[in-house]
């Protein structure tokens, strides 16, 4: 177990700020969440999810819209709980809302009355000494490419700066798993490419455990050592782990090589998806499907 792991469980302060990242491994055992249907009854969402994340892995999620990607990551963050099954963090269960982790999400979600700088410090674990805090809050600004833009209030930077101080504010904590759910969703296309490569720079001088839902099967294959389809095989309500796939070579990967584009096309076909657009009278697309309930 991390020192990390122990301080959140004992109770004891965090580890010193500025320590290389922990990383932890995940285990998902047998995740099932069922949700309060309009009939009165209740709907499976996830059911019988088993996934085991190493130290420091990078899993992307890929799903139909509406599968529950977002609510297993809610589910590892403590932010959700499950139906059946548990997810356990380091060997250990998830706790409500597990200090283990740091979550991003599609948004920045800044406070807008704050500088970059103090929106980053936010993300301080509780009980920092102050001149540690400062010196970590700026090293992340460093690494996100942010330091010149400290004192800037969330308005007066772009989309993307938003983004990056939220990854920065994510980081902060020193997470031993960091979810991020589309983190790159609302970025313009350019953006979007240049937040991957960040997100890697990132990686490997903090490697922490990455889980990352995804629309862009794209994004995937540039990010992931794995990456994991959930879905439903049809025959019983709610989705499942119905493929893991290893990405080859190594990060950062060669965006136009033959071997991930022929990768990208079984995602695809994964997802249901007609590569070639015409014959099911889908376009082709890495953008992907409504989770047929
Ligand atoms: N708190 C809740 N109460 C009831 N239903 C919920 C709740 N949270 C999620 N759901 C339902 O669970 C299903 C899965 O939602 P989730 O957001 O996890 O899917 P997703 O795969 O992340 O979707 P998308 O790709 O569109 O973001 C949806 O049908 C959603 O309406």
């Amino acid at each position: 177990m991390t020192t990390a792991t122990t301080a959140a469980i004992a109770g004891a302060p965090p580890a010193a700020v500025g320590d290389a990242a922990p990383a932890a491994p995940v285990a998902l055992r047998g995740v099932g969440r069922a949700f309060a249907a309009p009939d009165g009854g209740t709907r499976d969402v996830l059911r019988g999810v088993d996934l085991d994340i190493a130290a420091g892995e990078i899993v992307a999620i890929l799903g139909p819209s509406g599968c529950g990607k977002s609510t297993l990551l809610r589910i590892v963050a403590g932010l959700d709980h499950p139906t059946s099954g548990e997810a356990d963090i380091d060997g250990e269960p998830v706790q409500s809302y597990d200090v283990r982790c740091a979550v991003g999400f599609q948004e920045p979600r800044l406070l807008p009355w704050r500088s970059l700088e103090r929106n980053v410090a936010l993300g301080l674990p509780r009980g920092t000494a102050r001149r540690a805090g400062r010196a970590h809050v700026a090293r992340l600004l460093e690494l996100v490419g942010l330091a010149e833009f400290a004192g800037h209030r969330p308005h007066e930077v772009s989309g993307g700066m938003a983004q990056r101080a939220s990854l920065a504010r994510a980081l902060a904590r020193n997470p031993e798993v960091l979810l991020l759910d589309e983190p790159f969703g609302a970025l313009d296309a350019l953006t979007r490419l240049r937040m991957q490569d960040l997100l890697l720079d990132v990686h490997a001088a903090e490697p922490t455990t990455v889980l990352l839902v995804t629309h862009d099967v794209d994004e995937a294959l540039q990010l992931a050592d794995r990456i994991v389809l959930l879905g439903s095989d049809g025959a019983a309500p709610g989705a499942d782990v119905r493929q893991t796939v290893v990405v080859p070579g190594h990060r950062p990967r060669d965006r136009g090589s033959a071997e991930l584009a022929e990768l990208r096309g079984r995602l695809l076909d994964g997802l249901g998806i007609d590569r070639h657009g015409a014959a099911r009278g889908i376009q082709a697309t890495t953008t992907i499907p409504h989770f047929p309930y």
